[in-house]
């Protein structure tokens, strides 16, 4: 067993970490924030992020970013996808050739609309390539710390990373699945988001379970063109990245995004929705970032649009959902249509 550096001490960087020394691996999770880092050390718990889950001793906190990836063989970039970059810059001069590097973050940068792997790439170019995988697909940090079995994916290009990576946090109650197409499962993990705001904005304006099904099911149709124009595939789609997490967000009460978007729909305001969240919701900044792709790259996404429209532009949620029902009437299946 190796030593595994975890950058975020999130919910999901804790859960990963509590996976990986469960595994057997020495795992040292970077917090920004030393007190986070002493607290965990000291309590054996992330009573911030991560209530209620006890940590093993193999797993050590720390606020020294040199420290936790000194000697490492893999390392994990869990923190927001708006925060990756920066991370990435200061991890950039203690990262050895040969260190594998998983990302586990969903999301699309504002302003370069890149994804984690085009963020990645130009970050680390030394290293990040061939030695990239993406873990993606359903899975909230409470249940994959409580042990209920959980399947995600690992997207990697090169064929011996993905098996390595998959053996790396496989456990009776973690399963993974390997995928060469990494721009379907970034996709399908960083646009989900932007569904499940919409998903939890009907709920809270009461609308039934037609109105539900009709999002996720035309949520997954405007994911699935933006993919394949970027090049991934639509099967992927289908899969645990796509389909899978599509729905654990679009329906499941621990949804962050589901819950933003639900509050929403009964009317508060997002910054105080926000402030009271506590936790990142990336679907909020990538909403902006999906919509400029979608304009830039002339892909139809008339439900992010409808959604960025309410986060950005003051827009009523009822006034989405009646302008998203008098879009022109087409066939359900066509490369372009809405
Ligand atoms: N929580 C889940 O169930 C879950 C599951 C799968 C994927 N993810 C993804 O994992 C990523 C992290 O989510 P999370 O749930 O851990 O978030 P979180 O809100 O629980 O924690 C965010 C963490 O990032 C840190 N952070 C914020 N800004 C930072 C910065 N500028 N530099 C460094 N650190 C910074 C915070 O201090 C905190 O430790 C997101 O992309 C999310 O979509 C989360
Ligand atoms: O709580 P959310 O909405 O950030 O979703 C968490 C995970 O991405 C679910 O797979």
């Amino acid at each position: 067993m190796g030593k595994v550096a975890v950058l975020g001490a999130g919910a999901w960087g804790t859960a990963l970490a509590k996976v990986l020394a469960e595994k057997g691996d020495r795992v040292l999770v970077w917090s920004r924030r030393a007190d986070l880092a002493e607290q965990i050390n000291r309590t054996r718990e992330n009573g911030r992020y991560l209530p209620g889950a006890h940590l093993p001793d193999s797993l050590q906190a720390t606020s020294n970013l040199a420290e936790a990836i000194d000697g490492c063989d893999m390392i994990v970039f869990v923190a927001p996808s708006h925060a990756t970059r920066d991370v990435a810059r200061l991890a950039a001069p203690h990262v050895k050739e040969g260190m594998l590097i998983v990302s586990a973050t969903k999301g699309i940068e504002n302003d370069t609309l890149e994804f984690m792997d085009e963020v990645l790439v130009h970050e680390l170019p030394a290293h990040a390539g061939p030695n990239l995988a993406f873990l993606s697909g359903p899975s909230f940090a409470k249940e994959l710390a409580a042990h209920l079995p959980t399947a995600v994916v690992i997207a990697a290009r090169d064929e011996a990373v993905r098996h390595r990576v998959m053996q790396r946090f496989h456990l009776p109650y973690l399963r993974l699945y390997a995928s060469e197409d990494v721009v379907g499962v970034e996709c399908g993990g960083a646009l989900k988001n932007v569904i499940a705001l919409a998903a939890g904005a009907v709920d809270g304006l009461g609308l039934g379970h037609n109105t539900r099904a009709a999002l996720i099911t035309r949520g997954l149709a405007e994911i699935a063109r933006l993919s394949m124009a970027r090049g991934g595939s639509a099967l992927t789609l289908a899969g645990l990245a796509g389909m899978g997490d599509l729905v654990l967000t679009c329906t499941g009460e621990l949804s962050r995004n589901r819950t933003v978007g639900m509050e929403l729909g009964k009317g508060r305001k997002l910054t105080d929705i926000l402030r009271a969240l506590g936790h990142v919701a990336e679907g909020v900044r990538t909403t902006k970032s999906a919509r400029d792709l979608s304009v830039k790259m002339g892909v139809d996404m008339p439900i992010t649009r409808e959604v960025y429209n309410v986060l950005y532009e003051g827009k009523s949620v009822e006034k989405g959902v009646v302008d998203l029902m008098s879009l022109p009437l087409g066939p359900e299946f066509s490369p372009s249509s809405s």
